[in-house]
């Protein structure tokens, strides 16, 4: 595993060891002393897939303190255009985005802080998304700002977008607690 920075500060790609051989290939998503070394956190316990056609778009989403949480995110099947927007109030480059896209043939994680909002495009149908969270769901805490919002340039493709998230306040109407 291998880190790389990105634009916003805290938020990193780790590009991920994929064994291969005549049967196919094995990739490790999480490797715990390899997360220590790189200074990422250790514990995630909540972890899931979520399945998605050509144009799903999910997010941006995060959770609200007390139950705010960092995640790893990657896509182990099909690819996905992939954002992360900096809601920290305090940060240069607060309401700024990065996006970057994941290939689940090309694996790598995109790690997402704190005080970040995470959402994706699916790029191709039954694209497998998976997460892993530094803390578990809170319905509660759960929130989100309108995908479109933010000045990010998505694909050119139709997208599709659950009610909830088309309801999400906009970046500029929203008071961030981070
Ligand atoms: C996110 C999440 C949802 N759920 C439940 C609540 C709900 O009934 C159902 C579907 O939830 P959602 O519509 O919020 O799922 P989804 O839109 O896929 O939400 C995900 O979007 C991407 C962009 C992320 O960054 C993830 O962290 C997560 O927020 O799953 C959990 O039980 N645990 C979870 O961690």
């Amino acid at each position: 595993m291998e880190l790389k920075s990105t634009s916003l500060d805290g938020c990193f790609e780790v590009k991920l060891r994929s064994f291969e051989d005549h049967r196919g290939s094995l990739t490790k998503v999480f490797h715990q002393p390899t997360f220590a070394d790189l200074n990422l956190p250790l514990s995630f316990p909540e972890e899931y897939f979520s399945i998605s056609q050509k144009g799903v778009v999910r997010g941006l989403h995060f959770q609200v303190p007390p139950s705010s949480h960092a995640k790893s995110v990657t896509c182990i099947s099909g690819s996905i255009f992939d954002v992360a927007v900096d809601l920290r109030k305090n940060s240069p480059t607060f309401g700024k985005h990065y996006t970057t896209v994941i290939d689940s043939r090309q694996p790598k994680l995109l790690f997402i802080p704190e005080g970040f909002a995470h959402g994706f495009m699916a790029l191709e149908d039954h694209t497998i998304f998976l997460n892993r969270s530094t803390s578990v769901y809170d319905p509660e805490c759960d929130a989100g700002i309108k995908w479109d919002s933010c000045g990010i340039i998505w694909p050119d493709i139709p997208p599709i977008v659950s009610e909830k998230d088309q309801n999400m306040p906009l970046l500029s109407m929203f008071n961030s607690p981070f």
